[in-house]
């Protein structure tokens, strides 16, 4: 689907990868001091790596040949000394970067979650949520160890590498262009590696994230799929994507397989070369044993430092890609932003109105009408309007407006006159209050769940919304408002869910209640007490209801009827059943309930 062209897009290699990650400054700076530091210790350890062979020349040519006891003994402690330096400036390396990393690695986890609630609804209904778990978490911990590990040893490795070759050529020249042309064959395999290797990379993360969404969504969907006995057909879903990823991870490890064969042969058989050449240098007295030891100790030093940058290589363009994987989701566009200006609403009343309402969804075909298509509507304060329409003409798109979990494509709403766009996000929330008919609870305690929208409310205030919203059974549940409610609150029955997110939305105290089919789940009699408490605290509040029942119809002191993108239809029940067919037809679509109107209720 859709991440596939994220993907096409994006893996697009004009960016480079230097410039990529450059990108990750803005939150390694604060690291940057450490990093450095741990550079300078890593290279230090490396120079002193490089000064052995040279002790060893000396010892070799000098105390050894002429059997000096005393100065053999001062070499030795010498070696020593400098091999205890060299761990010791390796340890200090890990000990400077480690922990610094950590903390970029945290503060990106957070500017991503902190996006992440950013992003419109828009967004995630197009992003899967296993990529944007797998590039909170895995990319993330690959970034992590990159700015830890890779991008310390790159560098020093390859200062290493040049400061050996310079060693080399001063040591002995013939031997030392031997050993360096070797070098040029690596240099270029390494440069078609680098293209080939991100390709795959790109692939596998991006598996990954689909992996991972599949896993998310039958843990999620795990009732459905027992119920359905569909298990073994997920199973196998499963199976076949974790075997691309598989094969993936297998064309990666053969092209990193590839250039560790290059790596590794090709100094191999420069050592090789040296050797042969290199005795019969000291055989035609052109070189001293000495000389010929500690040039084989450098080019030692050096094996390491050529052997890893394949492996080093391969973990910049991992980290490359899951910094373009993370900036892709920093980079999106956040299209329901604060005003520059916020507007406030001088006369709270609690009216709301639809001008001329025009919206459609960013992936509706071109040439169909827009999904609503010139909405007019007014809500007075106080007043209860019931939305009703045929499924799918739009009733929950039309509320979500209200709170700007979508904006419209054209015409406006208002909040007591004011333009929602003109609002703060934080404003308008709070003036307009949601519940869905599919109860969202969060793995947190009862009260925590129920505050949400106003974490400070009192407990006779939560109270009054569990009572209102018939939620008094929490009083029955093992630790009453202190009781966990489990991931997605599926320890608890659909009606109880529903009627805590119902009393969610009455404790926030909006101005303006928009409920859509909140009370779906709850059987006949509880709605009905739900609805004769609501009916109380409506008279204050002005409610959009999206009704599906005819007894939510009944609550309502007006319907309005959506019917091809527009209200055709507004008045009470008993007006539009004697005045529209349609109204008489979608209500004899709903419930066959009798219909109580809402004058004879009262
Ligand atoms: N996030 C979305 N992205 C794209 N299209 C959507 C999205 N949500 C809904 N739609 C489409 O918009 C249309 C209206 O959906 P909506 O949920 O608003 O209808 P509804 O009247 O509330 O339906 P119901 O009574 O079944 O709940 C449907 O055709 C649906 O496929």
């Amino acid at each position: 689907m859709r991440m596939h062209d994220v993907s096409d897009t994006t893996s697009r290699r004009g960016a480079g990868v230097v410039r990529t990650l450059l990108r990750l400054y803005p939150f390694a700076r604060p690291a940057m001091p450490r990093i450095v530091l741990g550079m300078v210790a890593s290279l230090g350890a490396s120079a002193v790596a490089l000064i052995i062979p040279q002790v060893l020349e000396w010892v070799v040519d000098g105390p050894l040949s002429s059997g000096d006891e005393a100065q053999i003994w001062i070499a030795g402690a010498l070696v020593l000394g400098l091999g205890v330096a060299e761990a010791a400036l390796i340890a200090a390396r890990r000990v400077l970067v480690l922990v610094p990393n950590t903390r970029v690695e945290a503060r990106m986890r957070n500017a991503l979650y902190a996006k992440l609630q950013d992003l419109p609804v828009a967004f995630h209904d197009r992003w899967p949520s296993g990529q944007l778990l797998s590039r909170s978490v895995s990319d993330l911990n690959l970034i992590r160890r990159w700015l830890s590990f890779g991008l310390v040893l790159l560098v020093v490795n390859v200062l290493t590498i040049i400061g050996g070759a310079v060693i080399l050529l001063a040591m002995n020249w013939v031997l030392g262009l031997v050993f360096l042309a070797a070098a040029i064959p690596v240099i270029l395999y390494s440069f078609s590696f680098e293209r080939r290797y991100s390709e795959v990379a790109r692939r596998s993360q991006d598996q990954a994230g689909d992996l991972a969404t599949s896993v998310e969504e039958s843990v999620h969907g795990i009732r459905v799929l027992k119920a359905f006995g569909r298990g073994r057909y997920a199973l196998k879903r499963f199976e076949s994507q974790a075997d691309r990823l598989r094969a993936t991870e297998i064309e990666k490890a053969r092209t990193v397989a590839g250039i560790w064969l290059y790596l590794t042969l090709i100094p191999d058989l420069a050592f090789g070369v040296c050797l042969v050449l290199g005795v019969w240098l000291v055989s035609v007295n052109a070189a001293t044993v000495g000389g010929l030891v500690a040039f084989f100790a450098t080019g030692t030093v050096l094996l390491f430092p050529i052997w890893s940058m394949g492996y080093f290589l391969a973990m910049t363009l991992d980290a490359t890609t899951a910094t373009t994987r993370f900036y892709e989701v920093m980079d999106a566009p956040v299209s329901i932003t604060d005003p520059e200006h916020p507007a406030t609403v001088t006369d709270p009343r609690g009216r709301l109105e639809f001008v001329d309402v025009h919206f459609r969804y960013d992936d509706a075909p071109a040439g169909v009408p827009d999904l609503l298509d010139g909405v007019d509507l007014s809500i007075e304060p106080g007043e209860t309007m019931a939305l009703v329409g045929l499924t799918g003409s739009g009733k929950s798109t039309l509320t979500s407006l209200a709170a700007r979990l979508y904006d419209v494509t054209a015409g406006s709403v208002r909040v007591d006159g004011v333009d929602v766009r003109d609002l703060t996000r934080s404003d308008l929330r709070a003036r307009v209050g949601m519940a869905f008919e599919e109860a969202t609870l969060f793995s947190q305690t009862v009260r925590e769940n129920v505050l949400l929208g106003r974490p400070d409310a009192s407990d006779d205030e939560l109270r009054e919304a569990l009572r209102i919203a018939q939620a008094e059974f929490v009083d029955e549940l093992p630790d009453g408002l202190d009781t966990k409610v489990g991931e997605e609150g599926l320890s608890l029955s659909g009606g109880q869910r529903q009627r805590l997110a119902l009393a969610r939305a009455i404790a926030a105290r909006p101005e303006i209640l928009v409920l859509d089919d909140p009370l779906s789940a709850l059987d006949v009699e509880t709605e009905a007490r739900v609805e004769a408490e609501l009916r109380r605290v409506l008279q204050s509040t002005t409610a959009l209801i999206v009704a599906h029942r005819p007894s939510t119809v009944a609550l309502a002191d007006r319907v309005a009827l959506l019917q091809d993108g527009r209200v055709t239809a507004v008045g009470t029940h008993s007006e539009l059943l004697a005045t529209s067919d349609h109204y008489r037809f979608v209500i004899s679509s709903l419930d066959d309930e009798p219909t109580v109107p809402k004058e004879v209720v009262r």
